[in-house]
């Protein structure tokens, strides 16, 4: 039998009382939408029409998708040549952000006296939130205060020599090389160069900064999944490069949970964790002080916490921009024979023995050393990343036009290495011999915008002295005694560039030269 059910009329609404029961959170979201849209489009129009003078690409004028798409492509730096090379030495690439090739506007940014600050991407790269490191402070007293308890170690003064720590580490990476790698006739024991350079300059960090290396290269492998975890994390950071304002979201709870701590059995954390044993042993009372940078640190006076934290960004700072540029160098060599035939006959005529690594007044005397080595830093700059400024409130002219105040400039590094009007038709060319033929006027000026890989002024790489003893020996020795064929010469290696380069499977075979 059916069911009947009869409603009372009063329980049934009406169309009308129906249509009014959903309209009002209906109209109440199309509203919330449409003043979202609205707002977002005015702020839009307004970022636009403040920069709308600057040429650059269209998307970029309303969007920081233009950036996101090249820093994730991995190869952000031929998109800055690209942008150069079309719209001129300042070219707008985000909504507030440019990017400069010209170096003297990327000198007079960080020159002592001026006004510009850190851009808003330095934040971003805080390992303790709301705490800031020498990389990340953005104010230019205490930044300036920061630097100067610093200084001391990095210019190795204080009874400490970096040299002794480069020199012990390129023995262990021969020693590593002549006992795993050698090939002979008829075997092959494949050696990817990438990691094992990553390796060199993680122990090489570690030795200067506590006085003892990780052990990446007698262990050879990648300790703590550090290389693994640092190029997984390397898309991050080209996001944040793109948005820093996404710092915010991952500083905040609860993703900062997924934060590196010194907690952790790998990655960043893992060496945060190694950093802070080091500090805590050398505090502890009755340690011997050590001469290594820790020890010029703790000399200065510096805080547990600010002690941990340097630690560990001078191994992040110090290992990644280094090795790349080490691995670029390499395969310039390898893939230029004339160049590289050169430069062993230069290094040959030192008549040093194996037992010996070339001191580095010796290397910084060689010509063609030295020429290979600035060759490399320019076509190649180690750090592909933007590294803003801040245009102060005022506002500023640069190359001829009003840039309002609060704009991001950037140094657009690889377009100015390889720029027509500064290296002529060949600047994409690796070609040491230029650095020969230049009168001396000439190269101390060519050189002077080669430095600026290093940045400059109040903002100059602290390591900058390190990191070239490091280079110039570390290619030098490397070449010397071994002869590297590339096992896959139309790939030689991986290499790809966002706000740092990433460089792996460099597979090579090893023969002994000498
Ligand atoms: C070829 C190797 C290297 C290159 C190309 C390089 C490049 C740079 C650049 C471009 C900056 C930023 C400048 C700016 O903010 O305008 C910088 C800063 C810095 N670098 Fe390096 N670097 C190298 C090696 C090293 C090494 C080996 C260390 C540590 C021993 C190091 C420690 C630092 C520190 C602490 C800063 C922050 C300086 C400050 O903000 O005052 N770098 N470096």
């Amino acid at each position: 039998m059916p069911i009947s059910v009869s409603v009372p009329m009063v329980l049934l609404p009406d169309a009308a009382a129906a249509g009014s029961l959903f309209s009002a959170p209906v109209s109440g979201v199309a509203v919330l939408v449409a003043l979202v849209t609205v707002g977002w489009v005015v702020r839009a129009v307004h970022s636009w029409r403040r920069l709308r003078h600057v040429p650059g690409p269209a998307l970029a004028r309303w969007s920081s998708l233009w950036m996101v798409k090249r820093l994730s492509s991995g190869r952000f730096h031929e998109a800055m040549c690209d942008v150069m090379e079309e719209y001129g030495p300042l070219v707008r690439i985000g909504p507030n952000e440019l990017t400069c090739s010209d170096p003297d506007v990327l000198r007079h940014m960080s020159a002592a006296r001026s006004l510009y600050t850190k851009g808003e991407f330095y934040e971003t790269g805080r390992i303790i939130p709301g705490y800031d490191n020498i990389v990340t402070q953005r104010d230019d007293v205490k930044h300036k205060a920061l630097r100067a308890q610093m200084t001391n170690a990095y210019r190795g003064t204080s009874a400490f020599a970096y040299e002794d720590g480069v020199d012990r580490q390129i023995l262990q990476l021969i020693f590593l090389i002549d006992n795993k790698y050698i090939s002979e006739p008829g075997s092959l024991r494949p050696m990817d160069l990438a990691a094992k350079i990553q390796f060199f300059t993680l122990d090489v960090i570690s030795d200067v900064s506590f006085g003892a290396p990780f052990g990446f290269l007698t262990e050879d492998k990648d300790l703590f999944q550090y290389n693994e975890i640092n190029a997984s994390a390397v898309p991050v950071m080209n996001m944040l490069q793109a948005m820093p304002w996404l710092s915010n979201v991952v500083y905040r709870w609860p993703l900062r949970l997924a934060l590196p701590s010194d907690g952790d059995s790998v990655g960043f954390g893992r060496l945060m964790g190694v950093a802070k044993s080091y500090v805590d042993a050398r505090l502890r009372s009755g340690s011997k002080p050590n001469p290594d940078m820790l020890q010029s640190f703790i000399e200065s006076g510096m805080s547990h916490s600010d002690l941990i934290q340097h630690m560990f960004v001078q191994i992040v700072a110090g290992s990644i921009t280094t090795s790349a540029a080490i691995r670029h160098t390499l395969l310039a060599l390898l893939t230029t024979p004339a160049s590289l035939s050169r430069l062993q006959t230069e290094l040959a005529a030192l008549n040093l023995p194996l037992s010996q690594v070339i001191p580095a007044p010796t290397a910084e005397s060689l010509p063609y050393l030295s020429a290979v080595v600035l060759e490399g830093l320019r076509m190649w700059p180690p750090t592909t990343g933007l590294g803003c400024k801040q245009v102060p409130p005022g506002g500023d002219i640069i190359c001829g036009v009003h840039v309002p105040g609060g704009t991001q400039v950037g140094h657009n590094f690889s377009g100015m290495m390889r720029a027509r009007e500064i290296w002529g038709e060949d600047g994409g060319v690796f070609w040491p011999e230029r650095w020969l033929e230049m009168d001396e006027q000439e190269r101390k000026e060519r050189e002077a915008v080669v430095e600026l890989a290093f940045g400059s002024g109040r903002f100059r790489c602290l390591g900058r002295r390190l990191a070239g003893v490091e280079v110039g020996k570390g290619v030098a020795e490397l070449v010397r005694r071994f002869d590297f064929a590339v096992v896959e010469p139309q790939r030689p290696m991986k290499s790809e560039s966002g706000v740092f380069w990433l460089g792996s499977d460099f597979w090579v075979r090893v023969t002994r030269r000498l």
